[in-house]
C-alpha cells in the first residue's frame, strides 16, 4: 500500500515578515493566515493524506512553506541548501522529520543552492529551475543525487517568477501547466496547457483526478473542471501575499518503504 503522508509545517509568529521579491509587500494577516493553513491542512486530510508535523521554526518567518527545504525522489529526501540565507536553519528540523519516517537522507552542499519549489517531478523526469534560489551547483547535486536512482534531471531557467513550480506544475495525465506570460519557456515540456491565471499555473495532485487548488484561480479551476479534473478548493491570500502558493505548504512522500 503506497504511503500517503504529507510533511507540513505550522505557520510561525514572524510570518508576515517573511520574504518578497517579485511582487510588492502588503500586510499579512497573521490570525487569517493560521486558519487558511489549518484548512489546507484539512484538505490534506480529508483526501486521504496523513499530515506531518514539522517541529515549528518560530524564528524562520519562511518556514511555513517547507517544500522548499527538502525534495523527495522515492524514499531519498533530498535535503536542500535555500537559495536565501534566512531561510537555511529552517532545514534542520525537516531533516529529524524525514530521518524519523524512514527516509534515506542526502544533502545539498555549500557552493549549491537549491528550493524545493523549483523543482517539479513528472514520473521519473525531474524539472529543476535555475532561477533566483537554486544555482548551477545546485542543479548539479541534484543530478548526482538522483539519476543514479532513475531520474532524468531536465534544468529549465527561470526568471520571471521566484520558483520553477511558481510558473508551471503538472496534472495527473503529465500535462504542463502555466500561465504563459510566467512561463520562460514552454516548448521545453512535451505536453503544454496554458491556463488563463498566474495561481491557476498551481496544482497540488490529491489523488485521482483531485487538483488542490487556490481560490485566487477560479477560470482556470472551471477550465481544468471541465476537462474532467476535480479542483479542491482552499483560500490562501495570506500566503500568496508573501509570493507562496499550494504546492509550498506541504511535501507529499508517496514512496516510503514503512
Ligand atoms: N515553493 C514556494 O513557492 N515557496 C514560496 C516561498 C515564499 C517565501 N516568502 C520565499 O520567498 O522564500
Amino acid at each position: 500500500m503506497p504511503s500517503q503522508k504529507a510533511l507540513v509545517r505550522r505557520p510561525g509568529p514572524r510570518l508576515a515578515e517573511g520574504l518578497v521579491t517579485h511582487i510588492e509587500r502588503e500586510p499579512v494577516d497573521a490570525e487569517l493566515a493560521v486558519r487558511q493553513w489549518e484548512a489546507y491542512v484539512e484538505a490534506l486530510r480529508a483526501h486521504g493524506w496523513e499530515t506531518i508535523e514539522v517541529e515549528p521554526a518560530d524564528d524562520c518567518p519562511d518556514a511555513v512553506f517547507v517544500e522548499d527545504t527538502v525534495v523527495m525522489y522515492r524514499n531519498v529526501a533530498l535535503i536542500t541548501r535555500p537559495g536565501a540565507r534566512s531561510r537555511r536553519p529552517e532545514t534542520a528540523g525537516v531533516e529529524e522529520a524525514v530521518a524519523r519516517l524512514g527516509c534515506s537522507v542526502n544533502w545539498v552542499w555549500e557552493p549549491g543552492t537549491l528550493d524545493g519549489g523549483d523543482v517539479l517531478k513528472i514520473g521519473d523526469t525531474v524539472y529543476v529551475g535555475r532561477g533566483g534560489r537554486t544555482n548551477a551547483a545546485g542543479v548539479q547535486q541534484l543530478r548526482a543525487a538522483f539519476e543514479p536512482l532513475g531520474a532524468k534531471v531536465v534544468a529549465v531557467p527561470v526568471s520571471k517568477v521566484l520558483h520553477l513550480k511558481s510558473a508551471v506544475t503538472a496534472l495527473p495525465d503529465g500535462t504542463v501547466i502555466g500561465h504563459i506570460p510566467k512561463v520562460d519557456t514552454p516548448s521545453l515540456y512535451p505536453r503544454f496547457l496554458p491556463v488563463p491565471e498566474e495561481s491557476g499555473a498551481h496544482v497540488v495532485l490529491l489523488g485521482g483526478s483531485r487538483l488542490l487548488m487556490a481560490a485566487s484561480a477560479p477560470r482556470t479551476a472551471e477550465l481544468l473542471g471541465d476537462l474532467g479534473f476535480e479542483p479542491v478548493v482552499v483560500d490562501i491570500s495570506e500566503f500568496e501575499k508573501l509570493e507562496g502558493c499550494v504546492t509550498c505548504l506541504s511535501v507529499r512522500l508517496r514512496e516510503l518503504y514503512a
